[in-house]
């Protein structure tokens, strides 16, 4: 995600013209050869890009410490030394996790790491360019990541400095950790971990930032079911339990899920969804869908929910996840009831709050999504599910035309649509992965009535009884 695209046509052209071809270079294969790192730590990190690449880097022992052959670790990433060591100064901030804090501790982690965010976002750091950056462990499995972010500031002002200060003396502990780039004579990269001036236990260093591989997978696959991507109502439930002391609606929320029978079943009419980005034509086929059919029509979030939905949209993923989730386990419980007088035609269900969780997670490129047939492309358990899942499908340059033809308010995630063709891409492609049930994409650009009678169709071929 660009926070900021200022950094802009100086860094990306600076990376153009170091950046090696799509392999990795000759240096960095060397540098994970010897890379067995004698970190003080064992923290790997993963730095965005401004072209959505990803670098990954790792530090290593302390500055002036004998023993160690820096030669044999002398590695360079062009790309790292761009951007980290830019005409200026780069800072980077890291928010701690707690192990063993369970959901708690994540929301406790995102809502800091969101604070960090709308405060780097006004004055005086409006002047820097932000990057998100995550902290991980090497063994993906132990599942703990950080988030945080780099910050370059090109003029290298003291009221930056004294304004990061600041923040972090503002923060409770655990705070965010902080450092700061510099080059040594011989053009090697450092970071320096800044000490608190007076904060008992702040363990300031200085570390050599090494260059890594690319793990296989992206740090952040493993947790997705933990933190985005719920695979059944009571996690889902638990996240939402530790909001309560700080989102009382949650709470309404929870009495409403609490109402909903258990063990749902389908009645005997077809229950058809209809997915697709914003602006594919949901709405416009749903409406004429639904009449032909003499169906229900039903959209996600319910309106029971849907009063609240701005408060959810404004918190961190893990939240408004959840709070999407637990909108399709209400949901379901009126399919069952309308199923069985009508058949139910709905906008939007589950695959979008898995669809959208991953693609907004899952940083880089549409490779580094998680892999076709992993977990959080299947359909959870305790759902009640559909008959059929209908996926519409628009070229970029249609899409935005409907936009704009419509203009009407955008969500965040909309408004980062419009200005992301990779993020949208990512949306297509999870939604693509979907199973049990899997989507039937409907080519969506022709004109309204091509498409509805297209939709009729499948649907009709699909549900006998139609
Ligand atoms: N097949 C189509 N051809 C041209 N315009 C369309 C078509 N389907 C929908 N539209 C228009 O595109 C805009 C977005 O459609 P809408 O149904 O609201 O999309 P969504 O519900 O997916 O956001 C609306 O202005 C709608 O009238
Ligand atoms: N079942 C649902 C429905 C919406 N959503 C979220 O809601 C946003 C779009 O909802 P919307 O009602 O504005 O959709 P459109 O009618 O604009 O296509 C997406 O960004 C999804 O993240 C979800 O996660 N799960």
């Amino acid at each position: 995600m660009a926070y900021f695209p200022r950094l802009g046509n100086y860094m990306l052209r600076f990376l153009e013209r170091m950046r090696p071809s799509s392999q990795v270079p000759a240096v960095r294969r060397q540098a994970a050869a010897v890379n067995a790192p004698d970190l003080a730590r064992d923290r790997f990190f993963l730095l965005e890009l401004p072209d959505a690449g990803l670098a990954h880097f790792t530090l290593c022992g302390d500055y002036g410490e004998g023993g160690t052959d820096w030669s044999a670790l002398a590695a360079r990433d062009p790309r790292l030394e761009a951007f980290l060591l830019a005409p200026g100064r780069t800072y980077s901030l890291c928010v701690p996790a707690v192990p063993g804090s369970g959901y708690r501790g994540r929301i406790l982690a995102a809502r800091l790491h969101q604070h960090l965010l709308q405060q780097l976002s006004r004055d005086p750091f409006r002047q820097c360019e932000l990057r998100r950056l995550l902290c991980y462990s090497p063994d993906s499995r132990s599942g703990i990541t950080e988030k945080g972010f780099i910050l370059w500031d090109p003029h290298d002002c003291l009221e930056i400095q004294r304004a990061l200060q600041g923040l972090l003396f503002a923060c409770e502990t655990p705070r965010p950790q902080m450092g700061m780039f510099k080059a040594d004579h011989s053009g090697l990269l450092w970071q320096r971990l800044w000490e608190l001036p007076g904060v008992v236990g702040d363990k300031g260093g200085t570390f050599r930032v090494v260059p890594t591989e690319e793990p296989p997978l992206h740090p952040l696959v493993p947790e997705l079911p933990i933190t985005v991507v719920f695979p059944n109502l009571e996690e889902t439930r638990k996240v939402f339990e530790e909001c309560i002391p700080f989102i009382p609606e949650a709470k309404e929320i929870l009495n409403l899920v609490d109402k909903c029978p258990k063990n749902l079943q389908k009645g005997r009419f077809p229950v058809i969804v209809i997915e697709g980005l914003d602006a594919t034509g949901k709405t416009t086929v749903t409406e004429k869908v639904s009449k032909a059919l003499r169906a229900v029509f039903l959209k996600s979030p319910p309106p029971c929910v849907s009063q609240w939905r701005k408060i959810f949209d404004d918190e961190p993923t893990i939240i408004r996840r959840a709070y999407y989730s637990l909108g399709n386990y209400i949901m379901a419980s009126e399919i069952a009831k309308q199923s069985t007088q009508a058949p139910v035609i709905i906008d939007r269900y589950w695959h979008s709050t898995a669809a959208y969780a991953i693609a907004t997670e899952i940083s880089g490129l549409p490779h580094h999504l998680p892999p076709a047939h992993h977990s959080v492309y299947q359909w959870p358990q305790d759902l009640l599910r559909p008959d059929i899942v209908l996926l519409l499908t628009v070229n970029p340059e249609e899409r935005i035309h409907r936009i704009l033809g419509r203009g009407m308010h955008k969500t965040k995630e909309e408004i980062e649509l419009e200005n992301n063709e990779l993020f949208r891409e990512k949306v297509e492609i999870s939604y693509q992965r979907m199973e049990n049930p899997s989507c039937h994409t409907v080519d969506a650009n022709p004109n309204r009535k091509v498409v509805i009678a297209t939709v009729l169709n499948i649907i009709r071929k699909h549900c006998a009884s139609l």
